[in-house]
């Protein structure tokens, strides 16, 4: 009889990890074991110290990165009874931009005596905005100078990426950067400690890092600009091969495979951003699939054949998500946290009453009441830019609103309408990519939302008038990252050639499509044209009414 065979993937998110193992051949998976990271989020003071961070700071601490594979992959093997010799290889995904100082041994600069109480030595975190003042100055002197790759990222690059995070240590602790070895994506930190030396993915390094496949990275007369130590960082501090996706960054060295309970020379796949990683994870390898990661916020992700400029995307890259194709990445930045937000502040007593009179959370309450209305929900419409707008318009100072309230308008009105607008946000992005030649013919969800709340993803299919299906599985991202530890460890050795072949075999989708009706169709047609009328009086045009106070 033939041995199963399994390959490990480790979904490093923003609280915690979570590890899975899949059979290779036919994706089911076999455990799952998560760590939550023992310092979270590190925004107030450091961990051992009360060093007062600044602002919008969000730190993280690598050695919680370390405690996910030494205790998860081990617990996963011993619960499943799976043996560390059929496990064929591994793949990692990871939040993005999330970066770190080291040293020449791959050490974090904040693991060193000297280094430890120096907030800017610890791993600045996707979601750490205090480079915003170093992002627009990036922004003003590349749109002054034509820069022409800042049309790949939609006109304008984020406070969470590379650069910004750079130039911001450079500002604040300059003996700092010149004592950093390396900057690395945390992704490729753990890489290259698992193979013994630098390796950087393309996914991170195209989205985050500013590289081009042709190009390469940012020409050095910008970078000179910017700053005079940034003018050869990409050979020095941001040096090491740039190895496309669903290639084998190497093996595992004897030391760390002891580490972490696995065999020394595992296959270890070139790791890939989370949202990135969802991609084949719900079975998509080929153009005109979109793919929706949906929760909290929502990752638009798609494949094309063509590299395109795209209004407002967050990049296109490359060989960034699937090789052979330019990857494409766009966002809403808050979508489930709109929802979150209506039942926590504004739902009253009454309602909360009788959702647990009825034993219902109060979105299931308010799903079941709310899907009975009509589309346009008794005459409302909102905009959902509760946490800016992502794509198309760039603009985190944009702020939400909703429009045709009445004495009668009741919560489960506008707990609708606040899931009409997202799903029209995601049309409005849809439009974007069409304007730009490329098709989307149906879209993918995954990620929680879409297991939570039926009525939602059939209103996403009748604003968008294309089928939604499903991915099985909660934990996308993480089989995506197994199904490239598969392709590591190549055909010969038990997994696949190639990611496509990985994921016909691997990904799984639900049996449920969500299938556009018609009739509401035609409605949402009507109304999404109102949205957009919403979307340039308060988006486009001059008028800053909707802009969020700053204080
Ligand atoms: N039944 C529901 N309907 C709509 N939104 C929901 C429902 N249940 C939870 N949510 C929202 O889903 C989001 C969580 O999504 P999930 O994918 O689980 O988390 P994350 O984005 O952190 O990975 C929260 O913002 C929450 O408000
Ligand atoms: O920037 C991103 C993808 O490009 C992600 O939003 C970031 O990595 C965090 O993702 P999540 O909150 O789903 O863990």
């Amino acid at each position: 009889m033939l041995m199963k065979k399994y390959a490990i993937g480790v979904d490093f998110g923003t609280e915690s990890g979570r590890v899975v193992l899949v059979d290779v051949a036919t994706g089911e998976v076999a455990g799952t074991h998560s760590t939550q990271y023992k310092h979270g989020v590190i925004t107030e003071t450091l961990p051992h110290k009360q060093v007062k961070l600044k602002n919008s700071t969000a730190l993280q601490h690598p050695q919680d990165y370390l405690d996910v594979l030494e205790t998860s992959i081990p617990r996963v093997l011993e619960d499943s009874g799976v043996s560390k010799d059929d496990i064929v290889g591994i793949g990692i995904d990871f939040t993005s931009c999330t970066i770190l100082p080291v040293d020449e041994q791959f050490t974090p600069l904040c693991f060193q005596e000297k280094w430890k109480d120096e907030p800017h030595a610890w791993v600045k975190l996707w979601k750490h905005h205090a480079a915003q003042p170093e992002a627009d100055t990036i922004n003003q002197l590349a749109s002054e100078s034509n820069e022409e790759w800042l049309k790949r990222y939609g006109g304008k690059i984020s406070s969470e990426w590379m650069l910004p995070k750079i130039l911001e240590i450079i500002h604040d602790r300059e003996e700092l950067y010149h004592e950093a070895a390396l900057f690395l994506e945390a992704a490729d930190w753990l890489t290259s400690l698992m193979v013994g030396e630098v390796k950087r993915n393309s996914c991170s390094a195209g989205y985050k890092g500013m590289w081009h496949k042709q190009e390469g990275y940012v020409r050095k007369e910008f970078l000179k600009r910017l700053h005079p130590l940034m003018e050869n960082i990409y050979e020095t501090k941001l040096s090491g091969e740039v190895v496309p996706i669903g290639s084998k960054a190497g093996e595992l060295t004897e030391e760390f495979a002891a580490k972490i309970g696995l065999k020394p020379k595992t296959p270890v796949a070139i790791g890939i951003i989370d949202a990135h990683a969802a991609v084949p994870g719900a079975g998509v390898t080929a153009p005109g699939s979109m793919v929706m990661v949906m929760g909290t916020s929502t990752c638009h992700m798609l494949l094309s054949t063509k590299e395109e400029f795209v209004e407002g995307i967050s990049g296109v890259v490359e060989d960034g998500i699937i090789p052979g194709y330019y990857g494409y990445e766009a966002g809403q930045a808050a979508v489930g946290d709109i929802f979150a937000w209506f039942v926590k502040e504004l739902v009253p007593g009454y309602v909360e009453r009788e959702a647990e009179a009825k034993n219902l959370s109060i979105h299931q309450y308010l799903e079941q009441k709310a899907s009975t209305l009509p589309p346009g929900s008794k005459g409302l419409l909102a905009l959902d830019w509760h946490n800016g707008n992502r794509t198309p318009l760039i603009d985190a100072n944009l702020s939400g609103l909703l429009v045709g309230l009445t004495l009668n308008t009741k919560p489960e009105e506008i707990y609708r309408a606040l899931i009409e607008s997202t799903a029209f946000g995601t049309r409005l992005i849809i439009e974007s990519f069409e304007n730009a030649g490329i098709e989307i013919n149906e879209l993918v969800a995954c990620g929680g939302l879409p297991h939570q709340n039926e009525m939602l993803m059939q209103i996403y299919a009748d604003v968008t008038a294309r089928p939604i299906k499903i991915a099985s599985n909660k934990i996308t991202s993480a089989i995506g990252a197994a199904m490239f530890g598969a392709v590591a460890a190549g055909s010969k050795l038990g997994g696949y050639d190639t990611i496509e072949e990985a994921a016909a075999n691997m990904a799984k989708l639900k049996d449920k499509v969500f299938y556009p009706k018609q009739d509401h169709v035609e409605k949402y047609n009507l109304y999404y044209e109102e949205y957009k009328k919403l979307v340039n009086y308060f988006g486009r045009g001059t008028n800053n009414v909707m802009k969020k106070i700053k204080n």
